[in-house]
């Protein structure tokens, strides 16, 4: 039975000091050893039942070696153990990739998980600003797994009830320090849970050579460089239009020439046509003789502009009540108009005519184009309002290197820099940050880091000549497919 202590007498506790605090002790209630004891107990009973659920594999380790010695002696669990030791490394140096799937990434991430998070976790925790307390209790946010991967680990985390993901975004930069990490990205799992991804190791930190080009051409995912998980970086071009912003020397145009190269099977083929406007004559000129039109002038290249759009027109005509999307065909090639430097031809454009000739064309292709198969790849330095009003006609936008951090959300959209689109961050080093983005991919609403490969021009020159090379036994043409299905 419980048994009740009275509270200690609050005239003994009254002072004659107005300024005093009323102070108040509370009814103690002494609880009966044996039911102190009864609930450790199943606290114990519990917890062992929990760790053998969640932690089946580590358990069965250290439990097995104990069994093994009590049947066996020390000696045969020593030989079992030398010989799983030896398998295990003889496995990882015969193939490192399944080895790091199925052991590898696991011991790591148990390593960290005891090394790094849960060894810093309260001191990151109350450190940031995380952690809350409540009547001298600390509440902290509970650590729920870590995964580690080639080049990240991802932790997923439980906020505390009232918290809210903006105020993980805020410490992110606590926690990253906190943890050991250069950066620290933070996403939404579901309501209540995060995950935050501590890179290790940077991918992207030296320039990515040209990609070879592909046997066979999707033009819903041309590769174009490294994303920062490792996976490919790959560019949809046949149902959208695509704007890169970037400052000057961001690498625009290993780009716009990754995709051209990723796209060169499909040109040879005839399946795919290019339409250049090189207003700064300097970054296409290069390769034009793989492009259908090259244009430099402002007269030029509205003329161009106008054919797109006179094609455009035609293919609407023709398909109108036939069919609602376009197929890829010898006939009907996908026709990619790629503008390096729009607002060279826009804003910057001193004749009104051929400003406005240019405007109303690439805004017309822009907004009609996609579902006759003409896609439009723009470059641009700046890319306010008052230099490109049409970038919302663009659906994917990508920003590499950026001046300020406000226009890292004109290009991906509102929120895009807090959920980690530090475009104005990357380096204006060539060799560090020339030709890495932040892309909004369609899986997921957070930005992703990526860096397109750098194409030379002994590259380019090599795709010329192997795009005008007759069919022989040294050149091996690829068979190309596109998106859509159709084979040359
Ligand atoms: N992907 C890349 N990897 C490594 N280095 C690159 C990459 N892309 C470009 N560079 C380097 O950065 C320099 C600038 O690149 P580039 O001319 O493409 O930039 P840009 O954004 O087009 O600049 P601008 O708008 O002034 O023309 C290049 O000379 C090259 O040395």
């Amino acid at each position: 039975m419980l048994r009740r202590t009275h509270g200690e007498v609050a005239g003994d506790l009254v002072t004659t000091n107005p300024g005093a605090p009323v102070m108040f002790r509370p009814t103690v209630v002494q609880t009966p050893a044996i039911i102190t004891l009864c609930v450790l107990a199943w606290r114990f009973v519990s917890g062992l039942v929990r760790l053998l659920y969640r932690h089946p594999i580590a358990v069965h380790a250290y439990l097995a070696p104990v069994a093994a010695t009590l049947r066996y002696g020390w000696v045969f669990t020593a030989w079992c153990f030398g010989c799983v030791v030896l398998a295990l490394v003889v496995w990882a140096f015969a193939h490192r990739p399944s080895f790091c799937l199925v052991v590898g990434w696991r011991l790591l991430a148990y390593w960290r998980l005891i090394a790094n998070y849960r060894r810093h976790w309260s001191f990151a925790m109350s450190g940031a600003g995380l952690s809350r307390m409540d009547k001298a209790l600390e509440y902290r946010p509970r650590l729920v797994k870590v995964v580690c991967g080639p080049v990240a680990d991802v932790v997923t985390v439980k906020m505390l009830k009232g918290q809210s993901p903006e105020l993980w975004r805020d410490r992110s930069d606590n926690l990253a320090h906190a943890f050991g990490s250069a950066s620290c990205r933070v996403s939404i799992v579901r309501a209540g849970v995060l995950r935050l991804t501590f890179p290790r190791r940077d991918l992207l930190a030296s320039p990515i050579p040209a990609l070879p080009i592909p046997a066979t051409v999707d033009l819903a995912a041309v590769p174009i460089g490294l994303c920062e998980d490792g996976k490919p970086w790959t560019l949809k071009v046949h149902g959208t239009h695509v704007l890169v912003a970037g400052a000057t020397g961001a690498g625009k145009g290993s780009i716009i020439w990754s995709t051209v190269r990723g796209l060169l099977p499909a040109i040879r083929a005839g399946l795919v046509e290019v339409i250049a406007l090189d207003p700064k004559l300097m970054e296409l000129s290069y390769g034009r003789d793989i492009f259908r039109r090259y244009a430099s002038s402002p007269e030029d290249c509205a003329d161009a502009l106008e054919e797109a759009v006179t094609l455009m027109q035609d293919r609407a005509g023709l398909f109108a009540g036939h069919v609602r999307s376009h197929t890829v065909s010898l006939e009907y090639p996908f026709v990619l108009v790629i503008v390096d430097e729009v607002a060279f031809l826009t804003a910057y454009q001193s004749d009104k005519d051929l400003k406005r000739r240019i405007s109303a064309a690439l805004a017309t292709l822009t907004t009609q184009g996609r579902a006759v198969g003409i896609g439009v790849l723009a470059a641009l330095q700046d890319p306010r309002k008052e230099v490109m009003n049409i970038r919302n006609l663009f659906p994917d936008k990508l920003a590499m290197r950026l001046d300020e951090s406000e226009q890292v959300d004109m290009v991906l959209g509102d929120g895009a820099r807090e959920r980690g689109a530090l475009a104005d961050c990357i380096s204006p080093v060539p060799a560090v940050g020339a030709g890495v983005a932040y892309v909004r991919l369609e899986a997921s609403p957070n930005p992703t880091r990526a860096r397109a490969a750098y194409v030379s021009d002994d590259d380019i020159r090599d795709m010329v000549a192997w795009l005008t090379a007759p069919d022989d036994d040294t050149l091996t043409l690829p068979q190309t497919q596109t998106s859509t299905g159709e084979a040359a």
